[in-house]
C-alpha cells in the first residue's frame, strides 16, 4: 500500500524447540533505506530475515514486506526480492556467464549479465567454471544473483565475510549505487565499519531482543557522549571529557603556543557503543 514502509514487523516471535530466538520485535524498515541488523551469533539476526524472505515460519507477529505477508506471498512479490544468504546453492561445472544467463531468465526485467559482471568486478571470471573461484569471488557472484533481478528489496545475510579490505571497499561502492537506484536494503553484518559506511540506519538484536534502532551516530546516545582530550607533554599523558571539544583544544594551543604534543580528540566508536548495548543485554 502507498505510504506503508518496505517491511513492517509487530511482535515477530520465534522459537525452536525450547529456544526463544526471536522474541517480541516490532520494526519498520523505510522505502530506499539501508538497513543494518547488528548482533552477536546466536542473536536471531538469520532467522528474523529468513522469516521476511518467507523461508522460515514464524509463531507469531504480523509482518510485512513489500505489502504482502510473506509465508503467503507468490511468485510475483518473490520476484521483487533480492536474496544473498550466508550460503548458496552450487553449480561447480556451470560457468559464471552461464550461472548469471541462466538466473537471468528468471526474471521479466532482469540485468545485463555482462553489465552485472563488471559492477562485480568478476569480467575476466565470465569463462571460469564456479569451483576455481576464490571465496571472495564466489561471495561477489552470489551477490550478482541476489540483484540479477533488479528488485527492490534486497537481503544481504553476512555478505562480505571472507572478503579482502580492497574487494570490501569495492562491495560497498557497490551497494552504494544501489542505494541510488532506490533498492532497500537490508543487511546484516559482523563488522561494524560497515555498517557506519552503509546503512542509513541500524538495529541491534541480543538474545532474540531488539535492544535499539537508531541511525549508526546516534546509536546508544552515542552523538551526546562527550568527547575525550588527550596529549601527552613531560609530565606524562593528559586526558579531559569534555562536550566542547573545539574549545578544549583551543585553550590547549594557547597553553603550548601552538602545537599541542601528541594531541587526540576522540569520541566512542559505533563498536564501543555497540559492545556497551550488548554488555547490557546480556
Ligand atoms: N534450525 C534451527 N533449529 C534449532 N535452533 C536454531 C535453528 N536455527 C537457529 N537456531 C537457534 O536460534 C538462535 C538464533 O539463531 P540465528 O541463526 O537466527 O542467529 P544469528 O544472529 O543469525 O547468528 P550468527 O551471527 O551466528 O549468524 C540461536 O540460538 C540458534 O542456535
Amino acid at each position: 500500500m502507498a505510504g506503508d514502509p518496505a517491511v513492517r514487523i509487530r511482535g515477530l516471535r520465534k522459537t525452536y524447540q525450547r529456544t526463544p530466538a526471536v522474541q517480541d520485535v516490532d520494526l519498520d524498515i523505510e522505502h530506499g533505506e539501508i538497513f543494518a541488523l547488528l548482533g552477536p551469533n546466536g542473536a536471531g539476526k538469520t532467522t528474523t530475515i529468513e522469516i521476511l524472505e518467507g523461508y522460515r515460519d514464524r509463531d507469531g507477529g504480523t509482518v510485512s514486506v513489500l505489502g504482502a505477508d510473506p509465508a503467503k506471498a507468490g511468485l510475483g512479490w518473490r520476484r521483487r526480492i533480492g536474496v544473498v544468504l550466508q550460503e548458496n546453492g552450487d553449480f561447480p561445472e556451470l560457468t559464471v556467464g552461464e550461472v548469471l544467463n541462466h538466473f537471468a531468465c528468471y526474471y521479466p526485467d532482469a540485468r545485463d549479465p555482462d553489465e552485472l559482471l563488471e559492477a562485480v568486478g568478476l569480467t575476466d571470471k565470465r569463462d571460469s567454471r564456479v569451483h576455481r573461484l576464490s571465496g571472495g569471488q564466489r561471495r561477489r557472484l552470489d551477490v550478482a544473483l541476489g540483484i540479477i533481478g533488479n528488485p527492490r528489496l534486497l537481503f544481504l545475510d553476512e555478505p562480505t565475510t571472507g572478503f579482502d579490505p580492497a574487494v570490501r571497499r569495492q562491495f560497498w561502492e557497490l551497494i552504494s549505487g544501489l542505494r541510488a537506484a532506490d533498492t532497500t536494503i537490508l543487511l546484516t553484518t559482523h563488522y561494524l565499519d560497515e555498517a557506519e559506511f552503509l546503512a542509513d540506519r541500524v538495529a541491534v538484536i541480543a538474545a532474540g531482543k531488539l535492544v535499539d534502532v537508531a541511525t549508526p551516530r546516534q546509536l546508544g546516545g552515542r552523538d551526546r557522549e562527550q568527547a575525550t582530550v588527550a596529549w601527552t607533554d613531560a609530565e606524562g599523558t593528559h586526558e579531559v571529557r569534555t562536550g566542547n571539544p573545539t574549545r578544549t583544544v583551543g585553550e590547549l594551543a594557547a597553553r603550548y603556543h601552538g602545537d599541542v604534543p601528541e594531541l587526540s580528540v576522540r569520541r566512542p566508536s559505533l563498536e564501543d557503543t555497540y559492545l556497551q548495548l550488548i554488555g547490557g543485554a546480556r
